[in-house]
């Protein structure tokens, strides 16, 4: 059966659900079909007689001014198509929104008058789902997005809720249209880190999830993005996911992770730091060859110290003690209160002269410094230091730390307040 053309556009229509509209730009002569009447619960005959006040009366009166710019923009050539949002007057008084597109129909006679024809779709769900999105999305603690990477690695976010501000500091809206501004937000330290993570994910599918610091004003704040990937038929990879605020929770982590690294009375690290740093250093130097040296260093008579002075003024000397190392050793240097009066040195890349010299001027600048009781009485108090240093003769660190502690005891049995070598 032979159809023709004016039919099976007619059945294209009918299928699409839109109303069409043909207005006459020179005369304003509007022509509506029956969709466009029924898209507002009328009929075409409740509406007769059918001129451009039928649509000005019908359109939202905050509409008009932006329906007559969108068609300035596309007659003065700065638009494809005449295209807007307008909300529409349901006959049962609910505004509709309807999405306008249309063209002139450019006639070969350029005589004839020019016709604006176009459609109508009804769009109403759609901007209320837009709606429910938007207020989930200020309701989660939380930045909601959709972020896509196409196959020649170009990235763009589709969706940013407003929280994006709040977070990064850029408006949602710049960074839907410059993706970049919310990489250039991230810790530069960070960022490698997240874009190998999002490679990953987009490689394996699975869920993505990076913690990371956004740099803001006040310094820097703790976020952790979570989304699932999926792969779509062109290659590309869409993430839909969330991210939150971890400042606290981060903070709090690295505020556990710092006091179980480290002695609560001196502010120095701990044995159990110092047991981990010392096999790192061993590693090292076991593959590149650089030596370095441990001592270790224990109080003179510490216990007439407390007898005499009182248990607070103990731990002052202690304080103090941890306040010279800290002075007289290098950053990278680890320093460690390893038991109630002993503390260990471990000096990276450092011989077994230079550590020695560092003890003794530590041993000197102790014996010199005064101590003060409770009662005001002046006091001073000496330590013995055992130096040894890694060779390849030291079969592991056990071995090394026991020939600090001979050394140490040689000193305490030769007299005490003085620094030995173990140089096995
Ligand atoms: N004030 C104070 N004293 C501590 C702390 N931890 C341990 N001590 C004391 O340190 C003293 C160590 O005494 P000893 O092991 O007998 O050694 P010493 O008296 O220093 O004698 P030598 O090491 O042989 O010179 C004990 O009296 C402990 O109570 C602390 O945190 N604060």
């Amino acid at each position: 059966m032979y159809l023709s053309a004016e039919t099976r556009l007619k059945a294209i229509l009918e299928g699409t659900g839109a109303g069409t509209w043909e207005f006459n730009l020179d005369t304003e002569e509007i022509i509506f079909n029956d969709r466009w009447a029924s898209m507002l619960g009328y009929s075409l005959e409740e509406l007769a007689p059918i001129s451009f006040q039928t649509w000005s009366q019908l359109c939202h009166p905050d509409d008009v001014e932006a329906a007559f710019q969108a068609l300035d923009s596309y007659l003065n050539g700065n638009s494809a198509q005449y295209e807007c949002v307008l909300r529409m007057q349901h006959k049962d008084g609910d505004w509709r929104y309807i999405h306008t597109r249309g063209t002139v129909f450019a006639s070969p006679q350029e005589t004839e008058a020019r016709w604006l024809m176009g459609t109508h779709l009804d769009v109403t769900e759609e901007k209320r789902r837009q709606h429910q999105l938007q207020q989930l999305a200020e309701s989660l603690p939380g930045v909601i997005y959709t972020f896509v990477l196409d196959s020649q690695g170009q990235y763009q976010f589709p969706f940013l809720s407003r929280k994006a501000e709040e977070f990064y500091g850029v408006s949602a809206d710049a960074a839907m249209a410059n993706p970049q501004l919310l990489f250039d937000s991230i810790h530069p330290d960070d960022l490698p880190r997240v874009h190998q993570s999002i490679l990953t994910s987009a490689d394996t599918l699975n869920q993505w999830s990076c913690d990371y610091r956004i740099v803001r004003e006040c310094g820097y704040q703790w976020v952790r993005g979570t989304s699932q990937p999926e792969r779509g038929p062109d290659g590309s990879v869409t993430w839909h996911g969330i991210i939150t605020n971890i400042d606290d929770q981060k903070r709090l982590e690295q505020k556990l992770e710092r006091l179980s690294i480290t002695d609560e009375l001196t502010g120095l690290y701990n044995l159990r730091y110092l047991l981990m740093k010392l096999d790192e250093c061993a590693a090292e130097t076991e593959r590149y060859g650089a030596t370095f040296s441990v001592a270790s260093l224990d109080i003179d008579y510490f216990k007439s110290v407390n007898d005499r002075w009182g248990h607070p003024a103990g731990d002052r000397v202690l304080q103090g003690i941890a306040e010279l190392l800290r002075q007289r050793t290098r950053r990278a240097d680890i320093v460690a209160r390893t038991g109630g009066e002993e503390f260990i040195v471990l000096m990276p890349r450092t011989n077994l002269d230079d550590a020695r010299h560092l003890m003794e001027s530590l041993r000197s600048d102790l014996a010199e410094k005064v101590f003060t009781s409770d009662s005001g009485d002046a006091f001073s108090v000496t330590l013995s230091a055992g130096v040894a240093c890694w060779s390849e003769h030291t079969s592991s660190v056990s071995h090394l730390l026991s020939a600090c502690d001979q050394s140490l005891y040689a000193a305490k049995h030769a007299g005490r307040n003085r620094v030995l070598i173990n140089s096995r």
